[in-house]
């Protein structure tokens, strides 16, 4: 993906790690802030991402990258576009809170890194440039891939799995991440916690909205404040995610939350606003919402 500006000038490293702040941790001295051509290049990535994936609207932004506690890798060419660099591609990862069901179908909650976001732009896939991605946030995070948690994987990525880590073999859960086979093994009970006192009157949900779920009712959303006037009494966040949208875990661990104020967006979503803002209750325990991706 080419940009009338130089690529090479922004991402100085093959592949840059982007945060909160969008930018690396690196600053080059005399040059004005780079924020803003950052930001494009995320956004067209994402944009292409949305639209390789069939989803309604982008996961991956730079607002959203603002607002979220995630990694962003970044992969560029930097020989290509007469040396100025093309953008090939990029990882997104996080940490979310989720509730899954254990080999013995048993409800845990857990909060894993989760892979939220993959693409390779149309022309360079199988060429080796996301198992490059991926290898290095592997490294970076320095995580095994069968400990982590998919969001939704696309046929593409599931086939990247198995072809590359031999990832085949995932346990059931009900809603759309997917963890594999060897996920559960030598948890320490301290990060397998027994999810959720059961309701007397039903089932527990171990769902986890997705963030494509998400998406979608942000196109939903009434500006405020009708927000506080339309939406349902306090229930449960619901239902499986539908064909297009991406997983939300339920919550993001306020742990995990990017400093600074809450934007207005946290009370977003499918969660009516408690009075405690930027705060939901589930089922008797509290959890921060954030608006996700
Ligand atoms: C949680 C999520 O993010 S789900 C969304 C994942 N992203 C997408 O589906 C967007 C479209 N796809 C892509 O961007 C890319 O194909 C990625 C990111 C999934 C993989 O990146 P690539 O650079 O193509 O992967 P890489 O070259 O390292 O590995 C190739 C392997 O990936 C899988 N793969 C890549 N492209 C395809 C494809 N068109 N059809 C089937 N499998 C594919 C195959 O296993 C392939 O091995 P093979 O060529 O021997 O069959």
């Amino acid at each position: 993906m080419e940009f009338p500006f130089d690529l090479n000038a922004l991402f100085p490293e093959r592949i840059s790690v982007l945060d909160h702040n969008l930018t690396s941790g690196r600053k080059a001295l005399g040059r004005p802030d780079p924020r803003h051509q950052i930001s494009a290049v995320i956004d067209e990535l994402g944009k292409a991402s949305a639209k390789a994936q069939q989803l309604a609207a982008p996961i991956t932004s730079a607002a959203k990258l603002q607002s979220n506690r995630h990694h962003l890798y970044l992969l560029k060419e930097g020989e290509s576009n007469g040396g100025r660099g093309v953008a090939v591609g990029f990882l997104k990862v996080g940490y979310k809170k989720l509730f899954l069901l254990d080999q013995q179908g048993a409800h845990v909650e857990i909060e894993p890194l989760c892979i939220l976001d993959f693409f390779v732009t149309e022309n360079l896939q199988r060429h080796g440039y996301g198992l490059e991605l991926f290898s290095y946030m592997l490294q970076h995070k320095r995580v095994d891939p069968v400990r982590m948690a998919y969001d939704r994987p696309s046929p593409k990525f599931l086939s990247f799995l198995e072809k590359h880590y031999d990832l085949k073999e995932s346990v059931p859960q009900v809603n759309n991440f997917v963890v594999f086979d060897g996920f559960f093994r030598d948890r320490s009970a301290a990060q397998l916690r027994k999810a959720l006192p059961k309701k007397p009157e039903g089932e527990i949900k171990p769902y986890s909205l997705t963030e494509r779920e998400v998406v979608r009712e942000e196109q939903k959303v009434l500006p405020w404040p009708f927000v506080r006037h339309t939406l349902p009494p306090l229930s449960p966040p619901v239902s499986l995610p539908s064909q297009y949208t991406r997983s939300q875990s339920v919550n993001s661990s306020p742990s995990h939350a990017p400093p600074g104020p809450a934007p207005p967006r946290g009370l977003q979503g499918p969660h009516p606003p408690r009075p405690v803002p930027g705060e939901l209750e589930l089922q008797g325990q509290a959890y921060q919402v954030r608006p996700q991706r």
